[in-house]
């Protein structure tokens, strides 16, 4: 057998996919002096995208071969097969001879000199820097690109605010009051770096005030305008997703509404809040997508004229749609992302907030930053936060360190906090026993546990026996007795409009989440296990027809021709039309309303009694439940657990198979290769 046809047998076991095998194969027709191990490299980078890779680093390969193979573990002997012979294949190569072997093939650009790009041709990008040997398809080399260099420019000492206008103005919104180490205040220093700079990221948990610091800011950045009778600044506000836009929409009104800003050189506060805008849209909308294409009207020739663009749970945003954001506008438009570092990346290839977010932990300030923080925040940083190496990047990014969401941290947050932690000898230094004692704090809210902690050794069939399926009867049965109320009188469409609004608030309320798709552990064989549940006690009153009463669904991709944004969440009701009572979904407006779609107009949708915890980002509930799986998988992370964590406002339940897997999962990081952090010194 040729290497090339083993190639093809693994594609027959699912260790990769069809069109992986069939890219190689194409270019070995194209370009013939290809040699196998360079096709070996080219095949594992198309399916590392697979797994949200941007580029493969060929010298971590070498060292640990299989990590970017991490589908779903598998019994399934013939792919046991397949990754052995993957591995002694790859094991087989030195670093040398593969580099060589790649750098002969007329299918790759060897990038040299700064990115001076030698075979634009060339479908494959080859970057050596910094002892590093990175392989990418050119379109993702080209995205992280356009965002180093969108990036780099900004962060360039440009025309800036004075320090002496930004010190004032920090001490009229934060008091003139020097702190001391303890009680460091990093929103303050947060809105200092972001006001000095071009580009910004301000990192932090949930409830640590990024909303809350991004709103000073701009009122810090429109005051000084006002104040040198200059125009306000054009300012636009975006979120990745239309359940993200909609959540930051309602807290930004929210938050400024309640802001005390005090006057600002003698600006009246309303004055200024009547400058900083309210209204959120998604990041395609901002761009404004071209009709059946994957291109926006904003790009380099026609960029979005805007001052100031503020980027929320950016955590989401994968390469290719934040090279877009660079693209689509103006270059010297301020750019301010927020979201937390610690979140799952972006289910799209690229990480990109966790890669410039890598050295946020320990600021990496250097003496100089320290003390312009001192001088201008009036802030003092411990030392160590400073460091003499810190790069550029490092100066432009604040995390925020401390939760006002929930009192004390609270139990929640101190949960997330463990997860989060990294051991440096997981194997001695376990996280269960601390987790089970964070479990057993008697925090309540509402007379109810903040905190449960279920094992479920298996998972429950249609009957009513155990902890698991009481604690869904009562989390779904809320919003089912809301839809269950439905106005008994079909010509009054304002009734079915408040009924509508009261089941989307109850259904808030609470929501499973799950690690997997696929498998009874997943999304798929809960949705079908919860509906037979609840059909069993009750609260369901037939699931025969796809759109029964009470279904939840959530929108998986954007349909701009009904105005739905992946992420949305639905639920499937009766609605008054010429006095008749029709099917009819509805959905929240994003303003407070309610809007009924027809269910033949909703291309893609999925029942979510059950979401995955991916899906959720950018979303909360009441209470959030989390269940994981009773086998181990790759996609068992810190980051995936964290996330789920910090979904829930007032509850948390984690209900788990088993707590090795528990255990190794919260050991487990996100490992995503790039070279943006790299390219950002
Ligand atoms: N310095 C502060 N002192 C007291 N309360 C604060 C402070 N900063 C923020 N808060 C309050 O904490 C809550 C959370 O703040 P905010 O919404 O700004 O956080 P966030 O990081 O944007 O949250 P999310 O994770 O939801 O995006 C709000 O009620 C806010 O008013």
């Amino acid at each position: 057998m040729t290497k090339l046809e083993q190639m093809q047998a693994w594609v027959d076991t699912g260790l990769i996919r069809y069109i992986d095998y069939a890219l190689v194969n194409f270019i070995r027709e194209q370009a013939q002096d290809t040699s196998e191990d360079a096709l070996l490299a080219m095949l594992l980078v198309s399916h590392s995208v697979s797994m949200g890779q941007v580029c493969v680093d060929l010298k971590d390969t070498l060292v640990t071969p299989l990590a970017i193979m991490s589908t779903d573990s598998t019994d399934d002997e013939a792919q046991q097969i397949a990754r052995a012979q993957l591995q002694s294949w790859i094991e087989s190569l030195t670093i040398s001879e593969w580099l060589s072997a790649i750098e002969a093939c007329s299918a790759v650009a060897v990038m040299a000199n700064d990115f001076e790009d030698t075979n634009h041709a060339a479908p494959f990008v080859l970057v050596q820097q910094q002892g590093k040997a990175l392989l990418y398809l050119r379109r993702y080399w080209q995205a992280e690109k356009t965002i180093v260099s969108g990036i780099k420019a900004r962060l360039e000492p440009a025309s800036r605010i004075s320090n002496v206008d930004i010190r004032n103005l920090l001490n009229q919104l934060f008091g003139e009051k020097q702190h001391d180490y303890e009680d460091t205040d990093w929103q303050r220093i947060a809105c200092g770096i972001a006001a000095s700079n071009h580009f910004s990221i301000i990192t932090g948990g949930p409830g640590t005030g990024k909303t809350t610091t991004v709103l000073k800011l701009l009122a810090l950045l429109q005051a000084e305008r006002l104040m040198h009778q200059l125009p306000p600044l054009a300012i636009r506000l975006a979120a990745p997703t239309g359940k993200a836009a909609a959540r930051l929409n309602e807290s930004i009104a929210d938050n400024l509404a309640r802001l005390a800003l005090p006057e600002l050189e003698n600006l009246a506060p309303q004055a200024l809040k009547a400058v900083i805008p309210t209204q959120v849209m998604t990041l395609h909308r901002l761009l404004s997508p071209k009709p059946n294409s994957r291109q926006f009207q904003h790009n380099k020739s026609n960029p979005l004229v805007a001052d100031i663009v503020v980027i929320d749970e950016a955590s989401m945003i994968d390469i290719e749609m934040m090279a877009n954001l660079f693209d689509g506008i103006e270059p010297d438009a301020r750019v301010i992302l927020l979201g937390d570092k610690d979140q799952l990346a972006s289910v799209e290839a690229g990480y990109v907030l966790g890669d410039l977010c890598q050295g946020a932990v320990d600021g990496h300030y250097t003496q100089e930053t320290a003390d312009w923080i001192r001088d201008i925040c009036q802030q003092n940083l411990e030392e160590r936060f400073i460091d003499p190496q810190g790069a550029v990047l490092n100066q432009a990014v604040c995390m925020l360190r401390r939760s006002y969401r929930f009192q004390d941290g609270g139990v929640i947050h101190r949960l997330a906090s463990l997860v989060n932690d990294e051991r440096d000898d997981p194997l001695n230094d376990p996280k269960m026993p601390e987790l089970k004692d964070v479990f057993r704090q008697k925090e309540q809210y509402e007379n109810t546990p903040v905190l449960r902690y279920l094992e479920q050794e298996q998972l429950p069939t249609s009957v009513l026996q155990n902890a698991f399926q009481t604690l869904l009867i009562k989390g779904y049965g809320y919003y089912l007795s809301v839809v269950h109320a439905m106005p008994s009188t079909a010509m009054d469409s304002a009734l079915f409009d408040d009924w509508g609004k009261q089941v989307l608030s109850a259904h808030a309320h609470f929501q499973l989440l799950v690690a997997l798709r696929k498998g009874e552990w997943g999304v798929e064989g809960m949705n079908a296990k919860i509906e037979q549940m609840l059909l069993s006690a009750k609260q369901l009153t037939s699931i025969d027809s796809l759109w029964y009463l009470g279904r939840p669904v959530m929108v998986t991709q954007n349909d701009y021709s009904v105005d739905l944004m992946n992420g949305d969440i639905g639920i499937s009701l009766l609605y008054p039309v010429n006095g008749e009572l029709k099917q009819r979904v509805v959905f929240s407006d994003g303003k407070g309303d309610v809007r009924w779609v027809l269910p033949s107009r909703l291309q893609s949708v999925e029942t979510v009694f059950a979401m995955t915890v991916h899906k959720s980002q950018g979303s909360e509930f009441h209470h959030t439940a989390m269940l994981l799986p009773g086998q181990n998988s790759p996609i068992l992370t810190k980051e995936l657990i964290y996330t789920g964590i910090t979904r829930s406002k007032k509850h948390f339940t984690l209900i788990s198979g088993d707590a090795d897997v528990l255990e190794s999962a919260m050991n487990r990081k996100v490992v995503r290769s790039s070279g943006l952090s790299l390219s950002i010194q």
